[in-house]
């Protein structure tokens, strides 16, 4: 018996090693022979075990193919998010499996981070991951008006009933994928389905992290949302006359503590869902699309429309600003880039911090060897952050430490300050008014514009003719800045290359110089607390042997300072987006299309959120003490997912290595230990600058 099988098993095994190694010779060698042997077989058994090896050729082109389908959803992915092109041969591979990719738990993982754990780094990949994971077609919902205007489609990814770890890649209108599987999905009436695990509905009910879009049938409508009262240029008219502008921070906090978590506001042309719970904003930021979007700074936008000047990141939108976006993050964001350019901000750091103690030396008063000095170091600060911004952007420093800097400098600092001051009162116009509008605001507000531009547009050509000056037989291999890599790489239209760094340069010097005062103020008048800090900085500076990296890194507490800094006075204090798909917040219905306010002031003191709130406890944010808090969407200064602030890793390295020499020169402290009034002006900043008295540290380390 056993004879027999091994005959007439041979020849088809041997045609099969032949197909799969493609041995011709043998191929056509063993056909000769297999006709030898079946013509001594029984064919029924031959037959049989023929059937036999196909399906399990079968099985395995299938395997094979869901394999390449997995690998080709990932690619499609990388692809789409990066904006590469498509390719035709993943979406053959994905079209062999009919569109459907179950992503095994890392890879699903990987292209859906539901609930981002940590809301304080910049990761490309979970920034750009652009997918929707719900939305009117699943949720069961008429698509709004907003819903229909916008183009974006992206891939979507599908929690499945059946399965706890697995995702389905769906493709019904994917524009990467490129298949149509509509027809799967279209004859399921939801509840008794024949293929459960094609459902979208059965997938939606089981969807664990939405909890507010569960709700959604029992949702209460828009209208009903607290408001602060329904006519808008009533209110504006309120603002204006009693100079509520500066105190919007404040009028926040107040809303929220007479109309609950959730109101509405209307102001002039513009109405807004407020919102500051974790939660809420969690369900916002999932549903802010591939291309999220601001309110519109319409004075910022009208100055650059009337001016003829291109928009940077902070003004566009859609996929021109994405394509900006993708180029700057290259040269501001990602961890190389930060390597290249942290050397440069500690150089200023370290310069402003002996340039600092030669002045307190001079002009302060000394006992037992330590000097002295009490004094309102904001002017300093922005001098600071000024020339480490020009440093990092243009690659070049501008003396602001000397005895006179120059009157350029001091103009450009400031424009920045009257056109910030001149903007919360002209937001609320539309457009067209503010053009008539030949007030002084307006005016004031554009040509400080006007300022910053040229500003900007003296340092570019000057980079740019530096740049052009450089040798390029031994090409100088020091960092041209950001301006000069920008150039480097040619992607940018010079055009857009000033637009862009011209923004840089306007949102990157008050967004800093402030936040530094308000941190010195804090960790004066809690000695404690900056003991603490000081004693992690001097122990990492000296095991870091002066790299600047090393050193943050082994004093976590400078960067918990930061944060804690920004929880108690957010530079901005809201960050705002327009979902794409229908929410329900607060068991709200709120529309796709409703500008939808994060408001961080009130988030930040709430005692909901932190736990005494009132206290500047920079430890709060480390990573032990993290973890035991309610996850993420607490730390939002810097804004969120892809359209966070671009210029966060600047203002992070640079702030840190401001403290860390600080503290290691000096020790701080302030006459009184009172509350700051603060005001706002498009950003918050302390209503008088607080002074601070710095004290030699006897031994510098
Ligand atoms: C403590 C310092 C800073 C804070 C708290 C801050 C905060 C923010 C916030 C909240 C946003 C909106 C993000 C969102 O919508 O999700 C933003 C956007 C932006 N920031 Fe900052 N920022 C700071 C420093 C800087 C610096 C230093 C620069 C330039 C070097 C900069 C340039 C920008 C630009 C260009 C955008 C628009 C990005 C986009 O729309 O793609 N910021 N910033």
């Amino acid at each position: 018996m056993e004879s027999v099988v091994k005959r007439s098993l041979l020849a088809p095994m041997k045609t099969l090693q032949c197909c799969v190694s493609g041995d011709k010779q043998q191929a056509s060698r063993s056909q000769g022979q297999r006709s030898k042997v079946t013509r001594v077989q029984d064919p029924r058994v031959l037959r049989s075990y023929e059937a036999e090896l196909q399906k399990e050729r079968k099985l395995r082109e299938a395997m094979n193919a869901k394999k390449n389908a997995e690998r080709a959803a990932m690619r499609a992915h990388f692809r789409r998010k990066y904006q590469l092109s498509q390719n035709a041969k993943d979406s053959a591979q994905l079209r062999a499996v009919g569109g459907k990719v179950f992503l095994s738990g890392d890879l699903a993982r990987m292209v859906r981070p539901d609930a981002p754990e940590k809301d304080d780094g910049f990761n490309l990949i979970r920034a750009f991951q652009g997918l929707k994971f719900s939305g009117p077609m699943f949720t069961g919902s008429k698509h709004s008006r907003a819903d229909k205007t916008t183009n974006e489609e992206p891939c979507r990814v599908i929690r499945r009933t059946d399965a706890q770890d697995t995702l389905l890649f769906s493709s019904s209108q994917c524009s990467v994928c490129e298949i149509s599987i509509g027809s799967m999905f279209s004859s399921c009436a939801g509840s008794v389905c024949a293929r459960p695990h094609l459902c979208v509905r059965a997938s939606v009910c089981v969807r664990p992290l939405h909890q507010s879009s569960r709700s959604a049938g029992a949702a209460r409508l828009f209208q009903e949302i607290p408001d602060t009262g329904s006519n808008g240029w009533m209110n504006l008219l309120r603002f204006w006359r009693d100079g509520r502008f500066s105190r919007m921070h404040k009028h926040m906090e107040e809303s929220f503590r007479r109309l609950g978590p959730i109101y509405r506001e209307h102001l002039g042309s513009q109405s807004s869902v407020n919102i500051m719970l974790p939660m809420d904003t969690g369900e916002l930021f999932r549903s802010e699309g591939l291309h999220p979007r601001r309110m519109t700074l319409q004075p910022w936008a009208t100055h650059r429309e009337t001016r003829r000047h291109s928009k940077g990141v902070f003004l566009k939108n859609g996929t021109e600003w994405r394509a900006d976006r993708l180029l700057l993050n290259r040269e501001v964001m990602v961890s190389s880039s930060v390597h290249r350019f942290l050397p440069l901000l500690d150089e200023v750091a370290q310069d402003f911090c002996r340039s600092l103690r030669r002045r307190v030396q001079a002009d302060g008063f000394e006992k037992a060897g330590q000097h002295t000095l009490t004094l309102d170091p904001s002017p300093d600060l922005f001098r600071f952050a000024l020339e480490a911004s020009c440093h990092v952007l243009y690659g070049e420093r501008i003396g602001l430490f000397s005895s006179c800097p120059s009157d350029e400098s001091e103009r450009f600092i400031s424009a920045v300050e009257r056109m910030l001051a001149t903007t919360p009162p002209l937001l609320y116009l539309p457009p067209r008014l503010l053009l008539r509008l030949r007030a002084s605001l307006w005016t004031t507000h554009a040509t400080a514009w006007d300022d910053i531009f040229s500003h900007a547009e003296q340092r570019i050509q000057r980079s740019y003719q530096r740049l052009q000056a450089r040798p390029s037989a031994a090409p100088d291999c020091s960092f041209p800045g950001v301006l000069g890599k920008l150039m480097e790489a040619g992607q940018l239209s010079l055009e857009l290359i000033r637009a862009n760094i011209t923004e840089l340069m306007a949102g990157g010097v008050d967004t800093t110089a402030v936040p530094l005062q308000f941190a010195l103020f804090e960790l004066a008048r809690n000695p404690d607390v900056q003991e603490c800090v000081r004693a992690q900085v001097l122990s990492s500076w000296q095991q870091a042997s002066g790299d600047p990296l090393k050193a943050l890194q082994g004093a976590p507490l400078l960067k918990g300072t930061i944060k804690e800094t920004l929880r108690l006075y957010p530079v901005g204090i809201t960050v705002q987006r327009y979902p794409v798909r229908d929410i329900v917040l607060q068991n709200y219905h709120v529309p796709a299309g409703t500008l939808v306010q994060v408001c961080l002031y009130p988030l930040g003191r709430s005692a909901e959120v932190f736990s005494r709130p009132e206290c500047f406890d920079p430890s709060r944010w480390s990573a032990d003490a993290d973890a035991g808090s309610a996850g993420g969407f607490r730390s939002l200064a810097f804004g969120f997912g892809s359209r966070q602030c671009v210029g966060r890793r600047i203002a992070e390295n640079e702030m840190q290595l401001l403290l860390m020499h600080i503290l290691r020169t000096f020790k701080l402290t302030v006459s009184s230990t009172e509350e700051l009034s603060t005001k706002y002006t498009l950003i918050l900043q302390p209503e008088c600058p607080p002074r601070i008295t710095f004290s030699t540290l006897t031994h510098q380390h």
